[in-house]
């Protein structure tokens, strides 16, 4: 039987509530009857590994992750550790260390959810939003000099290269090629940022002629947000930089009902290194530790995860189960307006996967 070695890196805040979460859905799923196991092996980083440690993950880390299959992960973020020593320390680390630069944010609104735009049907919604996950504005490129001093000075230069815009808007058509509209909505800002966005268009334009069974358009990204809340129907695969796309997919989530329902995975295409899934939310330092972090971005993140070990059976099943979750208004966070709690809902989708086990039984 083939066991998948999975990395579990809950990290801080509310990563902690809903990564185990996660875990108990692949467990209540290999338990169901799967041709497969999952062996996990859980890391402790994060906040208070660096209270101890003064790093948020050892040197050394990215190679005990290297050898899995795939890195399920929750948030970066401590309320007493400063926000960029956390993320770079920890995320990025892993993000930049196996070059997964592809970051994949399938948005669409879940049977049961009642979004927040009135003219707009749950079938006008379903994108998947692709963002440079490697370079851009957070490559990290840049400094800091004569701080205090009146003649302080500060850059974060956006680094934008060739191979870098070439292989993501390559990843995004072939993307859109295989969702059924072939619909791909390329996003700059090319009017103000006018070198390297100016290159994004133009490697745009190289590379939509690989793909000629793609229609594809060009928004800049302030109107975006507009089409986006507007006429959100002529979307469907949208591509843009690492802090356009951040900034549209906490957007796109929030349009599909909450933050707390988006999935993310962090793509190596070329699986050199393991992925790694995670919902698109941080730490939530408002709620957590209280039992009322919605986990459904976690499991869709499963979801995600599974499809990219090839398991498109059990990914369906866990997708089936997450969508018979949002159906149920007593099983919704309060962030859907429900009194549901993180334990509630985890317990009613392993449920649902045990019972899919013994309907098939019966
Ligand atoms: N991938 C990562 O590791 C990320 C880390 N962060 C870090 O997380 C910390 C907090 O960041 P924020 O900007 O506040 O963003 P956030 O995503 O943690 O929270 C924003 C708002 O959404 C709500 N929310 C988020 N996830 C939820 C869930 N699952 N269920 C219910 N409500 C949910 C929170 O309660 C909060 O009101 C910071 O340290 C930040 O750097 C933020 C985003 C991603
Ligand atoms: C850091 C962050 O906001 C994100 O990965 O989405
Ligand atoms: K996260
Ligand atoms: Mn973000």
């Amino acid at each position: 039987m083939k066991t998948y070695q999975i990395a579990t890196i809950p990290g801080d805040g509310i990563g902690k509530e809903v990564v185990p979460a996660g875990r108990q859905v692949l467990e209540a799923l290999a338990a169901s009857g799967t041709t497969y196991k999952f062996a996990f092996e859980d890391f402790d980083w994060g906040g208070d590994y660096y209270r101890k440690h003064g790093v948020m993950m050892p040197a050394d880390g990215l190679d005990a992750l290297r050898t899995k299959d795939a890195i399920l992960f929750g948030s970066a973020g401590d309320p007493d550790i400063a926000d960029h020593i956390t993320l770079w320390g920890l995320r990025l680390k892993i993000c930049q260390g196996f070059d997964q630069y592809a970051n994949v944010r399938p948005t669409r609104i879940l049977p049961g959810i009642d979004g927040p735009l009135k003219r707009c049907r749950a079938e006008d919604l379903n994108w998947v939003i692709v963002r440079e996950n490697s370079e851009g504005e957070y490559s990290g490129v840049g400094g800091r000099v004569h701080q205090g001093h009146p003649i302080e000075a500060a850059t974060d230069v956006s680094m934008m290269t060739r191979v870098g815009v070439e292989r993501i808007l390559r990843y995004a058509f072939k993307l859109a090629q295989s969702r059924p509209r072939k619909l791909l909505t390329v996003i700059t800002k090319s009017n103000a940022q006018r070198h390297a966005m100016v290159m994004w268009d133009e490697i745009a334009l190289e590379v939509s002629r690989e793909f000629p069974d793609v229609k594809w358009d060009k928004e800049l990204v302030d109107a975006a947000t507009a089409r986006m809340v507007n006429r959100p129907a002529t979307l469907d695969t949208i591509v843009a930089t690492n802090l356009h796309a951040d900034i549209l997919s906490d957007l796109a989530a929030a349009l599909a009902g909450s933050l707390g329902i988006a999935p993310t995975g962090n793509i190596d295409p070329e699986r050199r290194y393991p992925s790694m899934f995670e919902p698109i939310h941080g730490s939530a330092f408002d709620i957590m530790g209280k039992g009322l972090a919605n986990p459904i971005g976690t499991f869709w993140s499963v979801v995600m995860l599974l499809e990219h070990l090839g398991e498109t059976e059990a990914a369906q099943q866990v997708m089936q189960a997450i969508e018979s979750v949002t159906s149920t208004p007593a099983l919704h966070t309060r962030d859907l307006g429900g009194t549901a709690n993180t334990a509630d809902v985890t317990k009613a989708v392993c449920d649902y996967l045990s019972a899919r086990r013994e309907r098939a039984a019966a």
